[in-house]
Protein backbone atom coordinates (compact mmCIF):
# COMPACT_ATOMS: atom_id res chain seq x y z
CA UNK A 1 0.00 0.00 0.00
CA UNK A 2 1.08 3.79 -0.61
CA UNK A 3 2.63 6.03 1.83
CA UNK A 4 0.52 8.43 0.67
CA UNK A 5 -2.81 6.20 1.34
CA UNK A 6 -2.38 7.20 5.26
CA UNK A 7 -2.35 11.33 4.45
CA UNK A 8 -5.99 12.60 4.68
CA UNK A 9 -4.69 15.45 2.03
CA UNK A 10 -5.37 13.06 -0.58
CA UNK A 11 -8.76 12.70 0.40
CA UNK A 12 -9.30 16.59 -0.51
CA UNK A 13 -8.45 15.41 -4.53
CA UNK A 14 -10.66 14.94 -6.84
CA UNK A 15 -9.69 13.93 -10.41
CA UNK A 16 -11.91 13.99 -13.15
CA UNK A 17 -12.41 11.66 -15.33
CA UNK A 18 -12.80 13.56 -18.15
CA UNK A 19 -11.99 10.82 -20.93
CA UNK A 20 -14.86 9.80 -23.60
CA UNK A 21 -15.44 6.54 -22.96
CA UNK A 22 -15.56 4.07 -20.20
CA UNK A 23 -12.42 1.77 -20.89
CA UNK A 24 -10.50 4.89 -20.84
CA UNK A 25 -12.08 6.00 -17.52
CA UNK A 26 -11.92 2.07 -16.25
CA UNK A 27 -7.76 2.24 -17.60
CA UNK A 28 -7.41 5.57 -15.28
CA UNK A 29 -9.17 4.11 -12.41
CA UNK A 30 -6.78 1.13 -12.55
CA UNK A 31 -3.86 3.23 -12.97
CA UNK A 32 -4.57 5.41 -10.03
CA UNK A 33 -5.83 3.36 -7.12
CA UNK A 34 -4.70 6.03 -4.42
CA UNK A 35 -7.12 8.47 -5.76
CA UNK A 36 -10.28 8.11 -3.12
CA UNK A 37 -12.33 10.54 -5.09
CA UNK A 38 -13.46 10.96 -8.60
CA UNK A 39 -15.06 13.11 -10.87
CA UNK A 40 -18.00 12.61 -13.48
CA UNK A 41 -18.36 15.57 -15.67
CA UNK A 42 -20.29 16.04 -18.85
CA UNK A 43 -18.34 14.49 -21.33
CA UNK A 44 -17.84 10.78 -19.58
CA UNK A 45 -21.62 10.57 -18.28
CA UNK A 46 -23.17 11.28 -21.93
CA UNK A 47 -20.93 8.91 -22.89
CA UNK A 48 -21.77 6.02 -20.81
CA UNK A 49 -24.98 7.40 -18.11
CA UNK A 50 -24.88 6.21 -14.79
CA UNK A 51 -22.43 2.82 -15.30
CA UNK A 52 -20.04 4.87 -15.03
CA UNK A 53 -21.27 5.09 -11.52
CA UNK A 54 -21.61 2.19 -10.76
CA UNK A 55 -18.15 0.98 -11.17
CA UNK A 56 -16.95 3.49 -8.74
CA UNK A 57 -19.32 2.96 -6.05
CA UNK A 58 -18.21 -0.86 -6.50
CA UNK A 59 -14.54 0.25 -5.94
CA UNK A 60 -15.88 1.95 -2.95
CA UNK A 61 -14.67 5.67 -4.05
CA UNK A 62 -16.65 8.97 -3.28
CA UNK A 63 -18.28 10.78 -6.58
CA UNK A 64 -18.82 14.12 -7.36
CA UNK A 65 -20.96 14.44 -9.99
CA UNK A 66 -20.64 17.46 -12.19
CA UNK A 67 -23.50 17.94 -14.63
CA UNK A 68 -23.86 21.55 -14.22
CA UNK A 69 -27.39 22.19 -14.54
CA UNK A 70 -28.50 25.27 -15.80
CA UNK A 71 -32.26 25.67 -16.64
CA UNK A 72 -35.98 26.59 -15.42
CA UNK A 73 -36.70 25.89 -11.97
CA UNK A 74 -39.00 23.21 -12.35
CA UNK A 75 -36.38 21.28 -15.04
CA UNK A 76 -33.83 22.03 -12.58
CA UNK A 77 -35.63 20.29 -9.54
CA UNK A 78 -36.25 17.13 -11.83
CA UNK A 79 -33.04 16.53 -12.77
CA UNK A 80 -31.79 16.97 -9.31
CA UNK A 81 -34.30 14.76 -7.87
CA UNK A 82 -33.10 12.18 -10.49
CA UNK A 83 -29.35 12.18 -10.20
CA UNK A 84 -29.54 12.38 -6.19
CA UNK A 85 -30.91 8.89 -7.07
CA UNK A 86 -27.45 8.05 -7.67
CA UNK A 87 -25.80 8.19 -4.27
CA UNK A 88 -23.41 10.26 -5.22
CA UNK A 89 -21.65 12.55 -3.07
CA UNK A 90 -21.44 16.02 -4.44
CA UNK A 91 -23.19 17.52 -7.14
CA UNK A 92 -23.12 21.23 -9.04
CA UNK A 93 -25.88 23.44 -10.78
CA UNK A 94 -25.12 26.85 -12.35
CA UNK A 95 -25.86 29.83 -9.21
CA UNK A 96 -26.96 31.88 -12.50
CA UNK A 97 -30.00 29.76 -12.42
CA UNK A 98 -31.33 32.10 -10.05
CA UNK A 99 -32.47 32.03 -6.82
CA UNK A 100 -36.19 30.22 -7.42
CA UNK A 101 -33.91 27.44 -9.36
CA UNK A 102 -31.81 26.66 -6.59
CA UNK A 103 -34.62 26.77 -3.53
CA UNK A 104 -36.33 24.34 -6.00
CA UNK A 105 -33.00 22.09 -6.60
CA UNK A 106 -32.59 22.45 -2.26
CA UNK A 107 -36.19 21.29 -1.77
CA UNK A 108 -35.92 18.22 -4.66
CA UNK A 109 -32.68 16.62 -3.06
CA UNK A 110 -33.89 16.55 0.85
CA UNK A 111 -36.60 13.93 -0.69
CA UNK A 112 -33.58 11.68 -1.45
CA UNK A 113 -32.54 9.09 1.50
CA UNK A 114 -28.77 10.08 0.88
CA UNK A 115 -28.88 13.75 -0.86
CA UNK A 116 -25.63 14.88 -2.14
CA UNK A 117 -23.92 17.96 -1.07
CA UNK A 118 -25.01 20.71 -3.92
CA UNK A 119 -22.72 23.08 -4.97
CA UNK A 120 -23.07 26.53 -7.46
CA UNK A 121 -20.76 27.26 -10.17
CA UNK A 122 -20.04 30.97 -9.28
CA UNK A 123 -17.98 31.72 -12.26
CA UNK A 124 -16.30 29.15 -14.56
CA UNK A 125 -12.01 29.17 -14.15
CA UNK A 126 -12.10 29.72 -17.75
CA UNK A 127 -13.16 32.87 -17.46
CA UNK A 128 -11.22 36.13 -16.55
CA UNK A 129 -12.00 39.95 -15.86
CA UNK A 130 -12.06 40.65 -19.56
CA UNK A 131 -14.35 38.13 -20.32
CA UNK A 132 -16.54 39.06 -17.49
CA UNK A 133 -16.63 42.51 -18.70
CA UNK A 134 -16.50 42.50 -22.18
CA UNK A 135 -18.19 39.58 -23.10
CA UNK A 136 -20.51 38.93 -20.77
CA UNK A 137 -20.99 42.50 -19.70
CA UNK A 138 -21.10 41.92 -16.09
CA UNK A 139 -20.53 45.48 -14.41
CA UNK A 140 -18.93 44.06 -11.11
CA UNK A 141 -15.56 43.22 -10.81
CA UNK A 142 -14.83 39.83 -10.89
CA UNK A 143 -14.11 38.87 -7.40
CA UNK A 144 -17.04 40.58 -5.95
CA UNK A 145 -19.22 38.67 -8.75
CA UNK A 146 -17.74 35.38 -7.47
CA UNK A 147 -18.70 36.25 -4.28
CA UNK A 148 -22.06 37.60 -5.12
CA UNK A 149 -23.16 34.07 -6.71
CA UNK A 150 -21.64 32.36 -3.65
CA UNK A 151 -23.77 34.55 -1.28
CA UNK A 152 -27.11 33.75 -3.54
CA UNK A 153 -26.25 29.91 -3.46
CA UNK A 154 -25.73 30.01 0.22
CA UNK A 155 -29.12 31.96 0.93
CA UNK A 156 -30.42 29.40 -1.20
CA UNK A 157 -30.09 26.70 0.89
CA UNK A 158 -27.05 25.21 -1.76
CA UNK A 159 -23.97 23.50 0.39
CA UNK A 160 -21.35 25.34 -1.64
CA UNK A 161 -19.76 26.55 -4.47
CA UNK A 162 -17.15 25.62 -7.05
CA UNK A 163 -14.99 28.90 -7.25
CA UNK A 164 -11.09 30.10 -8.35
CA UNK A 165 -8.52 29.57 -5.66
CA UNK A 166 -7.83 33.52 -6.59
CA UNK A 167 -11.09 33.82 -4.59
CA UNK A 168 -11.30 30.87 -2.46
CA UNK A 169 -10.27 32.93 0.76
CA UNK A 170 -12.73 35.56 0.21
CA UNK A 171 -15.73 33.51 -0.04
CA UNK A 172 -14.09 31.16 3.08
CA UNK A 173 -14.20 34.36 5.25
CA UNK A 174 -17.65 35.75 4.28
CA UNK A 175 -19.17 32.19 3.46
CA UNK A 176 -18.08 30.33 6.54
CA UNK A 177 -16.26 27.50 7.51
CA UNK A 178 -18.90 25.20 6.58
CA UNK A 179 -19.64 26.36 3.42
CA UNK A 180 -18.18 23.76 0.80
CA UNK A 181 -15.49 25.24 -1.25
CA UNK A 182 -14.41 23.28 -4.32
CA UNK A 183 -11.48 24.67 -6.46
CA UNK A 184 -11.06 23.90 -10.08
CA UNK A 185 -8.18 25.81 -11.74
CA UNK A 186 -5.30 24.14 -10.17
CA UNK A 187 -2.07 23.90 -11.50
CA UNK A 188 1.17 23.12 -9.97
CA UNK A 189 3.97 25.03 -11.43
CA UNK A 190 5.17 22.50 -13.47
CA UNK A 191 1.96 22.10 -15.34
CA UNK A 192 0.59 24.09 -18.27
CA UNK A 193 -2.35 25.94 -17.73
CA UNK A 194 -4.62 24.97 -21.10
CA UNK A 195 -7.97 26.88 -20.80
CA UNK A 196 -7.75 27.14 -17.42
CA UNK A 197 -7.82 31.50 -16.85
CA UNK A 198 -7.44 31.90 -12.53
CA UNK A 199 -5.27 29.41 -11.54
CA UNK A 200 -3.06 28.66 -8.36
CA UNK A 201 -0.76 26.32 -7.22
CA UNK A 202 -2.52 23.07 -5.04
CA UNK A 203 -0.74 24.11 -1.84
CA UNK A 204 -1.69 27.75 -2.45
CA UNK A 205 -5.16 26.84 -3.12
CA UNK A 206 -5.67 24.56 0.35
CA UNK A 207 -3.31 26.95 2.05
CA UNK A 208 -6.14 29.94 0.91
CA UNK A 209 -9.17 27.91 2.55
CA UNK A 210 -10.31 25.30 -0.35
CA UNK A 211 -12.06 22.25 0.63
CA UNK A 212 -11.76 20.25 -1.93
CA UNK A 213 -8.88 20.26 -5.30
CA UNK A 214 -9.95 19.18 -8.76
CA UNK A 215 -7.32 18.93 -10.40
CA UNK A 216 -7.28 16.70 -13.75
CA UNK A 217 -5.01 16.88 -16.87
CA UNK A 218 -1.73 17.61 -14.89
CA UNK A 219 -2.29 14.07 -13.84
CA UNK A 220 -4.30 12.34 -16.25
CA UNK A 221 -3.04 13.91 -19.32
CA UNK A 222 0.68 13.36 -17.84
CA UNK A 223 2.94 10.91 -19.24
CA UNK A 224 3.19 8.94 -15.75
CA UNK A 225 -0.06 9.61 -13.70
CA UNK A 226 1.11 8.12 -10.71
CA UNK A 227 3.98 10.13 -10.50
CA UNK A 228 2.47 13.54 -11.25
CA UNK A 229 -0.27 12.27 -8.39
CA UNK A 230 2.41 11.52 -5.94
CA UNK A 231 4.46 14.63 -7.03
CA UNK A 232 1.02 16.88 -5.97
CA UNK A 233 0.47 14.89 -2.97
CA UNK A 234 3.95 15.26 -2.03
CA UNK A 235 3.91 19.25 -2.71
CA UNK A 236 0.71 19.99 -0.59
CA UNK A 237 2.09 18.03 2.24
CA UNK A 238 5.49 20.11 2.67
O1 LIG B 1 -17.40 22.26 -11.90
C1 LIG B 1 -16.23 22.03 -12.16
O2 LIG B 1 -15.69 21.01 -11.72
C2 LIG B 1 -15.47 23.05 -12.89
C3 LIG B 1 -15.84 24.37 -12.71
C4 LIG B 1 -15.02 25.40 -13.17
O3 LIG B 1 -15.28 26.59 -12.97
N1 LIG B 1 -13.88 25.06 -13.84
C5 LIG B 1 -13.51 23.77 -14.09
O4 LIG B 1 -12.46 23.54 -14.67
N2 LIG B 1 -14.34 22.75 -13.66
C6 LIG B 1 -14.01 21.34 -13.97
O5 LIG B 1 -12.77 21.00 -13.33
C7 LIG B 1 -11.99 20.17 -14.18
C8 LIG B 1 -10.66 20.85 -14.41
O6 LIG B 1 -9.83 20.02 -15.16
P1 LIG B 1 -8.34 20.41 -15.48
O7 LIG B 1 -8.36 21.79 -16.09
O8 LIG B 1 -7.91 19.36 -16.45
O9 LIG B 1 -7.60 20.40 -14.17
C9 LIG B 1 -12.79 19.93 -15.45
O10 LIG B 1 -13.44 18.68 -15.30
C10 LIG B 1 -13.83 21.04 -15.46
O11 LIG B 1 -15.06 20.63 -16.02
Amino acid sequence: MSRYLSMSVTDKIIVPLDVPTEAAAIALLDRLPDVTFWKVGLELFVATGPTILKELKKRHKKIFLDLKFHDIPNTVAGACASASEYGVDLMTLHATAGKTALNAATEAIAKSPSPPQLLAITLLTSLNSRDLAFDLKIPLELPEYALQMALLAKDSGINGAVCSPQEVAQLRQVCGKDFVLVCPGVRPNWANTGDQRRVMTPKQALDAGADYLVIGRPITMSDDPVMAWNRIIDEVST
